[in-house]
């Protein structure tokens, strides 16, 4: 679990993805690697998370969770299906303790001091900062990270070329979360091109130094 959390923290950047179809899981898992980054929150969202995780968990080659993780049923279908992190929009002691039964890393959702200590209390060592524009950007990740030295961060949800810096240069963030690169309507009619130039884009604006 440390070495995805690691992993995560080098690419600095997780691509949320919305799937409508698996079919297409191959070619946007080939634009992401070609891209250089291979990451991805598949979001369960659709019905084609599942199957789409397991395309890409099988290659090997790539960082695959789940993303949307409302249950820990849904936390049993990301495991089996090969995935190494699970993602929620908020707090769910339950969905924390599944994941922790079955060994995958937990980056359940947190924007208040109380739900970030609620994580804290069940061993959690990053959240997601989700909805993040909208729960007050980056100066509201820096006040809560400042009580927290040990807490880390993943900022989601209306983060882009525009602002991303803004949270990376916070020193408790440990990636951003986001869905710029991966737009679901370009992956839909199978731009993979498209995916891949937006994908080299954004690994190209946040660089590549790691912080952990
Ligand atoms: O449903 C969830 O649990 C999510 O994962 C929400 C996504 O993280 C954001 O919707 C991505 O935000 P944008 O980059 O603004 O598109």
């Amino acid at each position: 679990m440390s070495d995805v959390l690691a992993g995560l923290g080098r690419h600095r950047l997780v691509p949320v993805v919305v799937l409508d179809s698996a079919a297409d899981a191959s070619g946007l898992a080939d634009a992401l690697v070609a891209g250089g980054l291979p990451v991805a929150e598949v979001t369960f969202r659709t019905a084609a998370a599942v199957e789409s995780i397991r395309v890409m968990a099988k290659r090997g080659d790539m960082l695959v969770g789940a993303g949307t993780v409302l249950t820990p049923e849904q936390v049993d279908q990301a495991a089996d299906a090969g995935a190494s992190y699970i993602v929620s929009p908020g707090f769910s002691r339950e969905v924390v303790l599944r994941c922790a039964e079955r060994g995958v890393l937990a980056l359940p959702g947190a924007v208040t001091a109380s739900e970030v200590m609620a994580a804290v209390d069940l061993g959690v060592t990053t959240v997601k900062f989700f909805p993040a524009e909208t729960s007050g950007g980056a100066a509201a990740v820096k006040a809560l990270a400042a009580p927290f030295k040990d807490v880390r961060f993943v900022p989601t949800g209306g983060v882009g070329p525009k602002n991303v810096r803004d949270y990376l240069a916070i020193p408790s963030v440990h990636a951003v979360g986001g869905s710029w690169m991966v737009p679901r309507e370009l992956i839909a009619s199978g731009d993979f091109d498209q995916v891949r130039r937006l994908t080299a884009d954004a690994v190209a604006l946040v660089g590549r130094e790691a912080l952990v």
